[in-house]
């Protein structure tokens, strides 16, 4: 590495210090890396912590292969490094309750002469309309962070998926048909792209918010062509997703990964990513409040039992695969709990997990058996919470108001509310605006991580420093879906699912050898010569 020392240029300011370092040459191991985070240390400067605590608590990749596979950045080019060193000694806490008004962009940030700022919003995508809907789940199950394969069948992938897709779409369509036909999804997170972009300008930071969805329109490749198009310098991406998990936020990073590295525009573009953000102070209050104004509606108010409905992930995903989706979420409700309890409201509250589907196991306690256990257990109000997402979707507007509500009064359960999702949330926007910026100093950084240090408000990382915490050794997953529903206990229903499972790989193994079968008939798979 040939760092020049004199090129390195100091900035203070009464806050934190800025050090720009130019590299002549690409590092070309990681020991240099190593070697210049030394550097830093004996300079008594700490870089913030670029990762969310849980991944350094939980992640199955032992640290010094973290270390390593972070360092080991030789796919991008020659770079200028920009990083903001904070002058806070590395045991202090960032303030935790900003006023959101208060953050504004620092002039050290805001974008140079020819820089041109973007925001990609990551998020799922749903149906617009039932026609949408078996498309839709073949693109869900077409993703390997749903579905993973053992190495050997990945080549089935795409006809499961469409075999699948297949069989639910009519069960999901019956949803979607309840709810008007469609996901409000595209309609909500357009309105928070607006809502962002405007809170944004306000705060001094012109920047352009793009959407992009994971399974449906608008995908993430249309938002990275119009982001190309723009000529954007400088992305910040955030997933909508305040917990992280390797289903969603893990899930769009990989596809955004394998765009970066096979475009040349974005490899070069600097980037940083927003991993999960449910411990922003922020976000914490905005879900406060609304949980407040709801709990105030009941007659009783104290004797309101909050219970929070996260979605689901099979439980392989958190203990083979080291997703940290359940500690994020566990820590998110203690967060908003004590928020919450800060207001003088004392009431008790549950965390539960819903939306399983097919014949493993799901993060426990589920949903509708808590929902049962309350009411016997003579709770008799009852206000429902979605956490683990920030618009209305087919979960919200179909499973919890119409099936979980139904199940509430039929357990005993007399008094029934919930929480409307964030949506546009005036706090709420304000703290992502306010994520965003702190995010800014980032973009471009090197990753080079002071693993130890303090947390950073906005924990930080690249897209491949990312994925390398939670699946270094790319685990296979069991696939998380059930084909058939015959049964009449949840475990028959578990071994049925198990066993369909098995025979459709049975088929699918013989029609691909054979050249013969269903697949072939309906030109899903290409005929043998
Ligand atoms: C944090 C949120 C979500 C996690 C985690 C998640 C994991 C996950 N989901 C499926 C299967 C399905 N999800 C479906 C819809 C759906 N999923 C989420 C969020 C999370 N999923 C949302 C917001 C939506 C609704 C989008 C909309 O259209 O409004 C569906 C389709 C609907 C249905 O048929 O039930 C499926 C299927 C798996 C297998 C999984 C983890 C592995
Ligand atoms: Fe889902």
């Amino acid at each position: 590495m040939n760092f020049d020392a004199a090129s390195a240029t100091h900035r203070a300011c009464s806050t934190s210090i800025s050090l720009t370092l130019h590299w002549s040459s690409l590092p070309q191991n990681t020991n240099n890396l190593r070697q210049l985070h030394a550097e830093y240390q004996d300079m008594k400067l700490s870089l913030p912590t670029r990762l969310p605590s849980s991944f350094l608590k939980r992640s199955p990749v032992p640290r010094q292969k973290m270390h390593s596979r972070i360092s080991s950045s030789d796919v991008l080019p020659q770079v200028s490094l920009d990083i903001s060193v904070d002058e806070r000694t590395a045991g202090d806490r960032p303030e935790k309750a900003q006023s959101p008004l208060l953050t504004n962009v620092a002039s050290s940030n805001k974008p140079k002469d020819g820089e041109r700022v973007g925001v990609l919003l990551l998020n799922l995508g749903g149906p617009e309309s039932l026609e949408d809907v078996q498309p839709f789940l073949f693109n869900l199950f077409a993703d390997p962070d749903i579905i993973r394969l053992p190495r050997l069948f990945r080549f089935l992938q795409r006809p499961l998926a469409q075999f699948i897709s297949t069989l639910r779409a009519p069960k999901s369509a019956e949803g979607y048909a309840a709810i008007g036909g469609g996901s409000p999804l595209r309609q909500m997170t357009a309105e928070q792209a607006d809502a962002l972009s405007l809170a944004l300008k306000g705060k001094n930071l012109p920047a352009k918010v793009y959407v992009g969805m994971r399974y449906w329109h608008p995908f993430t490749e249309e938002a990275i062509s119009q982001i190309k198009s723009d000529g954007i310098t400088r992305l910040v991406v955030l997933p909508l997703y305040p917990q992280f998990s390797i289903s969603t936020s893990g899930s769009s990073l990989r596809l955004l990964e394998n765009i970066f590295r096979e475009d040349e525009y974005l490899v070069n573009m600097q980037h940083t990513v927003i991993p999960s953000w449910y411990q922003r102070e922020g976000y914490v209050q905005a879900m406060a409040n609304l949980i407040e104004k709801e709990v105030y509606k009941f007659e009783k108010p104290e004797e309101v039992h909050i219970f929070f409905s996260a979605h689901g992930v099979p439980v392989t995903y958190v203990e083979d695969a080291g997703d940290p989706y359940k500690a994020e979420m566990e820590e998110c409700v203690e967060l908003i709990m004590n928020a919450v309890k800060d207001r003088g409201i004392n009431c008790q509250h549950t965390l539960a997990y819903q939306s399983r589907v097919g014949p493993v196991e799901w993060l426990k306690p589920y949903t509708d058996v808590t929902i049962r256990e309350l009411g016997k257990c003579g709770i008799k109000n009852l206000l429902a919470v979605p956490v683990s997402f920030v618009s209305e979707h087919i979960e919200t507007l179909e499973e919890i108001d119409m099936e979980y509500r139904q199940l509430a009064l039929e357990s005993g359960i007399k008094n029934w509310g919930r929480v409307p999702a964030l949506g546009c949330e005036p706090t709420f926007i304000a703290d992502l605006a306010d994520a965003v910026i702190e995010a800014l100093p980032y973009v471009g950084a090197m990753a080079v991580s002071n693993l130890e240090a303090r947390q950073s408000l906005v924990p930080l990382g690249s897209v491949e420093e990312l994925l390398a915490t939670y699946d270094a050794l790319r685990r296979e997953l069991p696939a998380p879906v059930s084909l058939w529903e015959w049964g009449w206990t949840k475990s028959a229903e578990t071994w049925n699912g198990r066993a369909a499972m098995l025979a459709v790989l049975l088929l699918l193994v013989l029609e691909v050898t054979t050249g013969q079968g269903v697949l072939h008939q309906w030109g899903i798979l290409p005929p043998i010569n």
